[in-house]
């Protein structure tokens, strides 16, 4: 087994810290060791307090493992104080330990300190340069470099200043920055960009330790830096998109939602995991009132490219591929060319019924019906990021559909429709009301949904409208759509 050392703080809290640190080993199947540099008392809310060890019991600690067990890879984190940071550095030189992660912690997710300010001199003298990698986040680099940073430039000539230190390499956590959460590795040549998607969750705390112990767990594994990087941004992605808002504050991540798969050398959500979190995926439809889903046989012999670029044109916020009749190949093809319009517009592109699809096409999402795959099975085959979205006729199956993994619910028929032979009868407004209030992810009402009774749908409480007739039957295309919206908007 590969063996990896933790050289940090305790959380109390266990969501930071050596905690943090001896899960996400785990999760990697690598065997953790830990020598505690100080006691923290903190829960979600912040940091009460903490004790320093002695250094010379850090050292002891430090002799005692690496005499004895050896360890393939070593990370720090809280140090707390100069004498420790000296400690460590003399220590890791006698053991000729090559494999150092060192993260720069200096304060909290909550702002409290958890180094001495006069210890920064000895981080940057004595430690950073026996680091193979150090991963400060943005405010970290900020005062081991001296500078502020706002943006890309700034990130660069931080990272030089930092490399300039003495470290192998230095890796900026971009995640404080906004939009896409990008990290930026420099390794005294060329700066290399991460990109995940951004998680907006307030359950954070750890997640600097959580990273660097994932990286030092992969260097212990025998990757280089640069897939260590990767591999370490998909655990952290995974933890935070299903991290569980325990305690008051800033809760922890679930070091539990991925592991690392040694057969594959890639993160997996772990088996059995709950349905990813999908608040994600939700919120990408927000806005997004007019859903409109192609019907070839009712388009009046105009190709379903034409329609959609119409609908998009008046304003559809999502667009559906909904071809009962065709082959796997005219889907596939006609889907890539609809996701591609899709994108250019700003709408999303959901395909009906077909999984395989979706995901050849890379669509934003699929939809499923009572009759479809199983909305577990189906979140576990397209992933946690990609909308799914679910048919429901009951308050009970949008319920279901919510608790295992569904983004939105389709309600309906909310009317009488001819388009679909097999949709039962009208299920009313009532019931959709019933529906919206029972779960939190958006509802669209579908069926027999026209100008005149759209407005009645989203009274009921609906996030949106889902046609087809209305919109692809429409002599003009362009012009229902933009007068569904404009209706929406509370328009007449
Ligand atoms: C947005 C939206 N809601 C409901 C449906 C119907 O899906 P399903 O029940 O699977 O029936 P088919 O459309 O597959 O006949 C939908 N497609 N879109
Ligand atoms: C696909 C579907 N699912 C429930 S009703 C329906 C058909 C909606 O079509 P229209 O908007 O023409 O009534
Ligand atoms: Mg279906």
């Amino acid at each position: 087994m590969k063996k990896v050392l933790t050289i940090a703080g305790s959380d109390s809290g266990g969501g930071a810290g050596i905690q943090a640190d001896l899960k996400t080993f785990s999760a990697f199947g690598v065997y953790g060791m830990s020598v505690i540099t100080a006691v923290t008392s903190q829960n979600t809310l912040g940091v009460s307090g903490f004790r320093a060890m002695p250094a010379e019991f850090v050292g002891q600690q430090m002799s005692d493992v690496l005499s004895d067990i050896g360890a393939d890879a070593t990370k720090t984190g809280m140090l707390a104080n100069a004498d420790i940071i000296c400690e460590v550095a003399e220590k890791i030189r006698e053991f000729k330990h090559e494999n150092l992660v060192v993260d720069p912690v200096m304060v909290a997710t909550s702002g409290d300190r958890l180094m001495e300010p006069e210890a920064e001199k000895a981080l940057k003298d004595k430690l950073l340069p026996l680091a193979l990698v150090v991963t400060p986040n943005i405010a970290e680099a900020e005062v081991l470099s001296g500078i502020r940073i706002a943006n890309r430039e700034d990130v660069e000539k931080a990272a030089q200043i930092i490399y300039g230190w003495g470290p192998k390499g230095v890796i900026i956590k971009g995640g404080h920055l906004s939009g896409e959460a990008i990290d930026y590795y420099y390794d005294g040549k060329e700066i290399y960009e991460y990109r995940s998607p951004r998680v907006d969750t307030k359950n954070t705390h750890g997640t600097g330790c959580t990273f660097s112990a994932a990286l030092a767990a992969c260097l212990a594994l025998g990757m280089p830096l640069k897939k260590a990087i990767p591999i370490a941004k998909d655990y952290l992605y995974l933890a935070l998109l299903n991290a569980d808002s325990l305690g008051a504050g800033h809760g922890p991540t679930n070091h539990l939602a991925g592991y690392f798969d040694h057969s594959t050398k890639a993160i997996r959500p772990a088996k059995g995991l709950p349905a990813a979190k999908t608040e994600n995926n939700s919120r990408k439809l927000t806005g997004r009132k007019l859903y409109v889903i192609t019907g070839q046989e009712f388009a009046k012999g105009r190709p379903v490219t034409e329609v959609v670029s119409q609908a998009l044109a008046g304003g559809a916020g999502i667009i559906q591929l909904r071809e009962k009749k065709w082959t796997t190949r005219q889907l596939v093809e006609v889907g890539r060319e609809l996701q591609r319009l899709a994108r250019e517009n700003n709408a999303l592109f959901i395909v009906n019924d077909r999984i395989d699809v979706a995901l050849a096409v890379d669509a934003d999402g699929v939809h499923l019906g009572q009759d479809d795959m199983p909305v577990r099975m189906a979140r576990r085959v397209i992933g946690p990021d990609m909308i799914l979205g679910i048919s429901a006729e009951t308050v009970e199956e949008a319920l279901t559909a919510e608790k295992e993994g569904a983004d939105y619910i389709g309600f309906g028929p909310v009317f009488h429709t001819d388009t679909k032979p097999d949709a039962g009868t009208a299920r009313g407004l009532e019931l959709l009301a019933q529906v919206k209030k029972a779960v939190s992810i958006p509802v669209y009402g579908i069926g027999g949904i026209k100008l005149d009774n759209a407005a009645e749908v989203l009274s009921a409480g609906a996030d949106g409208v889902a046609v087809i007739t209305a919109v692809v039957g429409a002599d003009d295309i362009t012009l229902a759509a933009q007068k569904f919206i404009h209706i929406m908007e509370g328009g007449r």
